[in-house]
């Protein structure tokens, strides 16, 4: 088999869970068989990338790689991506002391993942002259003895001679491919039906929607900017729409009076971002040059000069907040598993039980519960002090005050640990010379407490401030948000809209709910008195869709979200039609429920858009998969989000299947929404705060709904969870029986 040619950006898009059938599908990844190797890339790649050279010819029984990257664990691609990005940092090359390295000269090899597990196997890396160096993955070995570089070395083979010229057919190839792809689709006539009918504006006018809004979305629109406003609201009770209308209206005001302002809309990802811009440009008042919608990442590279003027090379990964916990994510859990099976003992004895009991645990999900707390005591706690590791750093963090929405550390021994685990965090960062969002973030707010910038607000600065899904945002991104305005002498005037249902990242632990209610009580003490409006009115979905969101809140334990964050949902009433009850279907096999979820794509293809939301993460292989499978027929448009992909255009097309994990819908509607890849949740198995996320993303997902819901679950996987059974029960829901097979 020929040799592979990839880059970093390439193999973190498939670590995103990708499958390698995906690929085809996939607006980022691109495919090109040369003469003597082949070469995968992603959009962004240019020639000068980093090349990474996977040789997949087993020559001898030693070394094997699988046929693909896609054929690979996640945790696999991932590590081959960080081992690059280390490569090419400046200074010698330092790897995790779990990845168990042995080198001899330019040869390096280590474990290809977790030791112990099913990839227990090393690789055999070599580092190629250069700069950034070229890397060649010569293959696996299951070897474990120091002296298999030595007999290796002795026989190493050579890259095939014509690599060069195929590396440069597949960059010019791939740059075509790029091209092409940024042109309309003027052919595809499903663009162009019912366009706007799908939007979230329905192609109404600004006049149209003034008189079409309810009372309560009438008042906010209505209300006076003196003061800030929160507006709370379920799913699709159209806080979003409500918020753009204020905008405009805010503008048009201005304009009238003479005044000139400048208006910010702030939200979490870029495909939030993309449906507001699209929905104000569909008002018929044109582009309102007022308005800036942004993810406050952009803002943060736009603005500060930290980012703007940084030579280290260092690079951020992510495009917004979104993406950016993510990869963060996977960071710390890596510097965790690492720390427990290393330095931790000598640790362990002096902390707290609870903590200890924390770190000691096995358990996937309380690991990652715990890098969760990890990721925000970093980023917002100790990243947003500007304390770097050092002489001192350690005391000054001990010297922090604490807030109720902090990690719960009782003791200087417990703030110790952490303060290891940030260290090793910081170097691993180092190491790969990569910035977090977070820290580009911290070095925004440290640029905004500047007089530099008290003096530049004046003019860079906006009058108003509107913020789409508040809940998402972490109290350092909340920090930020009201240096932004432009009048130093009065608190910014901040228009939030909030569902405290919709928590995905933060509910990923019953901690950091608690830490979004405080937070915000503190986020508020800065920006002054907030009015509260309510909309209790839902638009997007159907009372029967309504009904099964109702019973899906009753699941959720009050405990971890605050009496006033509880939002009234037996007030709460749907202005659509009548619909379809929502439906449960169950299969005996995993392979019954695919065939059920194909055979519900071909039978409601024709009524509108479809997504296929997958609640539980760690499904996502399997359903990327049926993407692609259900895409090769040729009859239906399919788009896969996976973590880091643009989903510019998504909400515009009128009819096509998208398949995503549910936290990556935040934001969307459609008409129909397949849910699959909910866990049984099982009070006795499942710990409270992950059943909080769980139940969370389910919640997310059914909202996206505006028709028909079904929902989809195999025996092999446990059959129904409980939430579901009693929604038939309840008569929520009607059941129905999937494939036997
Ligand atoms: N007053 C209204 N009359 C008719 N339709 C409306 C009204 N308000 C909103 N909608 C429609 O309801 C749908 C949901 O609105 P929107 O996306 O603004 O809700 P949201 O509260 O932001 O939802 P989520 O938080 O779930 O994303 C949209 O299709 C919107 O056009």
């Amino acid at each position: 088999m020929k040799p592979l040619i990839t880059t970093v950006n390439a193999l973190k898009e498939m670590a995103t869970g990708l499958s390698r059938e995906a690929i085809p599908a996939s607006p980022l990844l691109f495919e090109y068989t040369g003469i003597d190797v082949e070469v995968l890339l992603h959009a962004e790649d240019t020639a000068d990338e980093q090349r990474i050279f996977v040789i997949r010819q087993s020559d001898t029984r030693e070394r094997t790689v699988p046929r693909h990257p896609g054929d690979l664990t996640s945790d696999v691609l991932s590590r081959v991506a960080s081992f690059a990005e280390r490569a090419r940092a400046n200074g010698s090359l330092t790897l995790p002391h779990g990845w168990h390295q042995f080198k001899r000269n330019n040869l390096i090899t280590f474990f290809a993942g977790q030791r112990g597990g099913p990839e227990g196997r090393r690789w055999i890396a070599e580092l190629l002259p250069g700069a950034p160096p070229d890397i060649v993955f010569w293959g696996m070995a299951r070897s474990d003895r120091p002296a298999i570089l030595e007999e290796f070395e002795a026989a190493k083979p050579i890259l095939p001679p014509g690599w060069q010229q195929d590396w440069r057919s597949a960059v010019e190839k791939c740059a075509e491919w790029v091209e092409l792809s940024k042109r309309p689709e003027t052919t595809d006539v499903e663009i162009e039906l019912g366009h706007l009918d799908q939007s979230t504006t329905k192609g109404w006018s600004y006049e149209q929607w003034l008189t079409e809004v309810t009372a309560d979305q009438h008042s906010f629109i209505e209300a006076t900017t003196t003061k800030s406003i929160r507006l709370r609201g379920p799913a699709g009770s159209g806080k979003t729409l409500a918020l753009s209308l204020k905008a405009i209206k805010e503008v048009l005001d201005a304009r009238e009076s003479g005044g000139g302002i400048r208006v910010l809309m702030v939200t979490h990802s870029w495909s939030l971002t993309t449906a507001i811009l699209e929905s104000v440009e569909s008002m018929g008042k044109g582009q309102l040059a007022e308005i800036d919608v942004f993810p406050l990442l952009e803002i943060a590279k736009l603005i500060s000069p930290h980012y703007a003027n940084d030579k280290s090379g260092y690079s951020l990964a992510a495009d917004d907040s979104f993406s950016g916990k993510q990869d963060q994510l996977n960071e710390i859990l890596e510097v965790l598993d690492d720390f427990v099976t290393g330095d931790w003992v000598t640790y362990r004895e002096r902390v707290t039980e609870d903590l200890r009991a924390r770190f000691d645990s096995g358990e996937p999900d309380d690991r990652k519960a715990l890098a969760w707390d990890l990721l925000l005591e970093f980023g917002s706690v100790i990243g947003a002090s500007a304390i770097f590791p050092g002489a001192g750093a350690e005391s000054r963090y001990a010297q922090l005050p604490r807030a109720g929405w902090m990690l719960p550390l009782q003791t200087r021994d417990d703030k110790r640990v952490v303060f290891a685990l940030y260290t090793k965090y910081m170097e691993n960062l180092d190491a790969r010379g990569t910035l977090t969002s977070d820290q580009v973030l911290a070095d925004l707010l440290s640029h905004l407490e500047t007089h530099a910038w008290n003096r530049a607000r004046k003019d860079e600065g906006y009058d108003l401030i509107f913020v789409d899904e508040f809940h998402l945002f972490s109290p350092l991104e909340r920090q930020v948000l009201h240096y932004l305005s432009r009048d130093v002498n009065s608190y910014p005037r901040v228009f939030m809209a909030v569902d405290p249902r919709q928590s995905p990242s933060e509910a990923f632990i019953g901690v950091a709910a608690d830490g979004t209610r405080s937070s915000s009580g503190a986020f508020e003490a800065s920006i002054g008195d907030v009015t509260n409006f309510e909309l209790t009115t839902v638009h997007r979905f159907t009372p029967q869709i309504l009904e099964l969101i109702k019973h899906v809140h009753h699941e959720f334990p009050t405990l971890d979200l605050g009496a006033d964050w509880q939002i009234d949902f037996a007030a709460v009433e749907s202005a659509q039609e009548s619909g379809p009850l929502p439906v449960l279907s169950k299969a005996a096999s995993r392979e019954g429920e695919d065939a059920d979820i194909a055979k519900a794509v071909h039978k409601l293809y024709s009524t509108g858009r479809i997504a296929l939301a997958v609640v539980d993460n760690r499904h996502w292989h399997r359903f990327s998969e049926l993407a692609t499978r259900i895409a090769t027929s040729g009859k239906f448009h399919v788009s896969t989000i996976s973590g880091r992909t643009d989903i510019d255009g998504i909400g515009y097309r009128s009819r096509g299947l998208v398949v995503g994990p549910a936290e990556y819908l935040a934001g969307l509607q459609f008409d129909v929404v397949l849910v699959a890849g909910i866990p049984d949740m099982d009070v006795t198995r499942t710990a409270t705060n992950e059943r909080t996320r769980l139940l969370s993303l389910l919640y997310l997902a059914l909202s996206r709904a505006q028709r028909q819901v079904r929902v989809f679950v195999n025996d092999d996987d446990g059959g129904a969870a409980e939430v579901l059974g009693r929604a038939v029960t309840n008569g929520v829901m009607k059941q129905e029986q999937g494939s036997f097979v």
